[in-house]
């Protein structure tokens, strides 16, 4: 099975510290993974890696099959699904929502008189049907709540059927039911063999879509552990995640944690 990200002994280093440090980490096809650590354990700087957006200051990262730094990035970037608040801002707030996601597909964040194809548009339309936004593809970007607005960054991802698709805190910001709509809609994505291999980042295990496979976890930029969920999400492993006792369930395929009451 071959690798679609593959991380060796991978640091970012800024300001002469290491902001992840020493990371050796693989994903294969088929795999969905989350990347769960406290906040500023290196998440997101480690999304940037696999993005191709940031290179490592020391070590190796190959992302489909392609070397950082002997690729062209423009190449590969449309191979690459992301969703994360940092897209938020690049995007027109007055575009619609049906154009925000269809600019995906020139690699563009806004549309600047292009003529699409229809069987660009049949799939954006098809994409945020998937994600519940068929009645809202006339509305403006801007316009829309959070949790819409994160469906439609999914959406957008999606839209150049990426062989690797990322996600960074999808279910920040929602409340209850707007997460529980989007962890049962990315579970039904995880579970479509079909669909890329997947990164989730998030900080909550409640947040953890059925289907997913694998567990990274960081914590001050280092890997604290990394492996299947079911060995890997371990109570203990959690307590050392996040620096405090930590008891933890999973009812069918859902997982909760909770701090060990004081005293
Ligand atoms: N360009 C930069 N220069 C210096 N430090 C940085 C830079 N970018 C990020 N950092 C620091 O690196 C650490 C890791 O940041 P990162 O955003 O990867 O963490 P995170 O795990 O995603 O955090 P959060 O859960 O809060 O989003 C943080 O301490 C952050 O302040």
């Amino acid at each position: 099975m071959s690798d679609v990200l593959e991380l060796v002994d991978v640091s970012v280093v800024r300001d002469g510290r290491a902001l992840v440090e020493q990371v050796s980490w693989s994903v294969a096809e088929g795999e969905r993974w989350v990347i769960l650590g406290p906040n500023g354990a290196g998440k997101t700087t480690l999304l940037q890696v696999a993005s191709s957006y940031l290179y490592p200051s020391t070590g190796t990262a190959a992302i489909l099959g392609e070397k950082l730094g002997g690729v062209d990035v423009f190449e590969l970037r449309p191979r690459i699904g992301l969703a994360g608040a940092s897209m938020v801002d690049k995007l027109p707030r007055r575009q619609t929502v049906l154009d925000t996601v269809l600019t995906a597909a020139y690699g563009m964040t806004a549309t600047w008189r292009e003529q699409y194809d229809t069987s660009d548009e049949s799939r954006a339309r098809l994409l945020l049907d998937l994600l519940g936004m068929a009645e809202y593809t006339e509305r403006r970007f801007g316009t829309l709540s959070e949790g819409e607005r994160k469906r439609t960054l999914i959406a957008r991802a999606l839209m150049t059927d990426p062989e690797l698709l990322l996600l960074d805190e999808p279910a920040a910001g929602l409340d209850l039911g707007g997460r529980e709509d989007l962890v049962r809609r990315l579970g039904a994505l995880a579970r479509d063999p079909q669909a890329p291999a997947m990164v989730m980042v998030t900080h909550h295990v409640e947040e953890i879509p059925p289907g997913f496979t694998h567990v990274l976890m960081i914590r001050q930029g280092k890997v604290l552990a990394a492996g299947p969920l079911q060995d890997t999400l371990t109570p203990r492993n959690l307590s050392l995640c996040f620096g405090l006792p930590l008891t933890l369930e999973r009812h069918a395929d859902r997982w909760s944690a909770r701090g060990l009451p004081l005293g």
